[in-house]
């Protein structure tokens, strides 16, 4: 059997509150494998937040074992952590966090220049990824000439553009309305079926919900229910299957 893209076991965070002690996660336990598109849900403080940035090794749990992608989290340095998530992890957050003063096509760029990739081949391939995402026509515009929607949409583009395992998303339809959250989820599922890469997001909202593969709903820190999720439509890039990554995803 392959290694899980994440592995959590008996996971906890607490957070010291000057002398109270908050405890954010209890003993955790969640397998994910290559491949999945998770939902993780749950009331308002349940730990969504905290668990999403301990699996993009943005913190180290307080106790337990946490492996991303085969990493010991808790064993890595600081520039470990940075290296795994500049190479490994991409991240949609849901103030999109774009550059105000690069365009769409800098912003997708600027993952790649830090990753080393020299310039012609940076260019290609942010043109790339903005074509497959349908998003060609807008890669010459700033941040504040675009929609919320299209923003979080070259957000994702410039998450999936080093091509990486694991995609982490804390709520990236939080700022949309329904029909944006709808064309964001499609994007993400699209990317997920056609190259396989593994999503991992947190939602309130039942219409993000529905177009996960898998739904894990946190209460009080711990995993309360952990459930496969049936969806029926078929997901596609817009501009067809683009060059954005080599790997085949697995239905599930
Ligand atoms: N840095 C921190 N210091 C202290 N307490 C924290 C910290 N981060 C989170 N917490 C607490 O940990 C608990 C879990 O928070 P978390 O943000 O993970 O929840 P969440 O499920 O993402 O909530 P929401 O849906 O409102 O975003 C909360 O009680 C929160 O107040």
């Amino acid at each position: 059997m392959t290694e899980p893209v994440l592995l959590a076991r008996g996971v906890s965070k607490v957070f010291a509150q000057g002398r109270v002690e908050v405890r954010a996660l209890r003993g955790v336990d969640l397998e994910v494998s290559e491949g999945e598109f998770l939902a993780l849900v749950g009331p308002s403080g349940s730990g969504k937040t905290t668990f999403l940035n301990l699996a993009g090794a943005l913190d180290v749990p307080t106790e337990g074992e946490l492996r991303v992608l085969g990493r010991r989290v808790a064993a890595l340095s600081r520039r470990e952590r940075a290296e795994l998530r500049l190479h490994a992890l991409g991240f949609v957050f849901q103030a999109y966090n774009l550059v105000p003063v690069l365009t769409a096509r800098e912003n997708v760029e600027f993952v790649l220049e830090l990753q080393g990739v020299p310039g012609a081949e940076r260019r290609a391939r942010a043109e790339a990824v903005l074509a497959e995402l349908g998003l060609a026509e807008l890669s010459h515009r700033r941040p504040g000439e675009l929609s919320g929607g299209q923003q979080q949409r070259v957000a994702v583009a410039r998450a999936v553009a080093a091509r990486p395992r694991l995609v982490l998303a804390d709520e990236p339809t939080a700022n949309l309305d329904g029909e944006n959250a709808e064309s964001l989820m499609h994007l993400m599922r699209a990317l997920r079926d056609a190259h396989g890469m593994t999503f991992v997001f947190s939602t309130h909202d039942p219409r993000v919900v529905k177009h996960a593969g898998r739904v894990v709903t946190l209460v009080d820190g711990r995993v309360a229910r952990d459930e496969p999720h049936e969806v029926e439509q078929e997901y596609e890039l817009p501009a067809g299957s683009g060059p954005v990554a080599g790997r085949q995803g697995s239905r599930s």
